[in-house]
């Protein structure tokens, strides 16, 4: 598979390897500087580059007929846009929070729990992400996605950074060091806590993920999620 990056940082290095050793190849690989982009052989755009960029990075590849596996985090205000456009070109789109196979587990897991919390108001829910210094977005997507997952299933209606009110899921974002993304859930009573967390070692859980993605798409049209593309029981 012929696989264009848009974003040669730390997740753009880390793809490339995985992509190498599944046999695909890189066929672009697109950062801030880059002027010139040939469309013409790309199989596939994977674009992990910046809040500010993956909007444009997108829109360009669906201009251009090329399917896109979007990981950038921060940019959602103009999903809704992105997928207008992707349904208008008739072509292909998964975005993800979060690549990694465990965090999709985690997803299901959060959900779940929140459906046997729904009734129990002596419990608080609260949310913590620490991801390293470099990050540019808070809280991260994993978190949004994770506080999406209680809203639609408990009657809390939205999340808030710190301070939360009654309805509000409180979401405290630290950054530290060169942590790769921790995310705890916790429910408490005055009584006992419950708490779940996922702790990523690195980041090659969120490559892996990105390329099986890219790989599943490839020939198909629509928008998708990785629920489509991992086999969760
Ligand atoms: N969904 C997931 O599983 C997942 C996992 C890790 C990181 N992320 C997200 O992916 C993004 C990138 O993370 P990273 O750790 O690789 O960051 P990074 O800062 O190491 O790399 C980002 C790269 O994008 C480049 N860039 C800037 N403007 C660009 C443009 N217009 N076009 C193409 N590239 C451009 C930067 O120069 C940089 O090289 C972040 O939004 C992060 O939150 C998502
Ligand atoms: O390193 C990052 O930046 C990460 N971003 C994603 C998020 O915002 O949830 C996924 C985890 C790593």
């Amino acid at each position: 598979m012929k696989i264009a990056l848009f974003g040669y940082g730390k997740m753009g290095k880390m793809i490339e390897q995985i992509a190498l050793n599944r046999n695909h190849t890189i066929v672009a690989k697109v950062d801030v500087d880059t002027v010139d982009i040939d469309f013409s052989e790309m199989d596939v755009a994977i674009d992990f580059s910046m809040p500010s960029a993956a909007y444009g990075n997108i829109t360009k590849c669906f201009e251009h007929g090329v399917p896109v596996i979007c990981g950038t985090t921060g940019w959602l205000d103009k999903y809704d846009e992105a997928v207008a456009l992707c349904k208008a070109k008739n072509g292909a789109f998964i975005y993800a929070s979060n690549f990694s196979l465990g965090v999709n587990v985690f997803f299901e897991l959060n959900r779940y729990l929140a459906t046997m919390m729904k009734n129990l108001d002596q419990y608080k829910v609260s949310m913590e992400e620490i991801h390293h210094t470099q990050k540019l977005d808070e809280p991260s997507g994993t978190a949004i996605t994770l506080a999406e997952g209680i809203i639609d299933n408990t009657e809390y209606k939205g999340w808030k950074l710190e301070e939360a009110g009654d309805t509000e899921i409180p979401i405290t974002s630290k950054r530290v060091g060169a942590t790769p993304g921790t995310h705890s859930i916790d429910y408490s009573s005055t009584v006992d806590s419950i708490e779940i967390k996922h702790t990523a070692h690195n980041r090659e859980g969120f490559a892996l993920g990105a390329v099986t993605a890219a790989e599943w798409i490839v020939g198909k049209t629509g928008i998708f999620t990785m629920k489509d593309v991992l086999n969760l029981g």
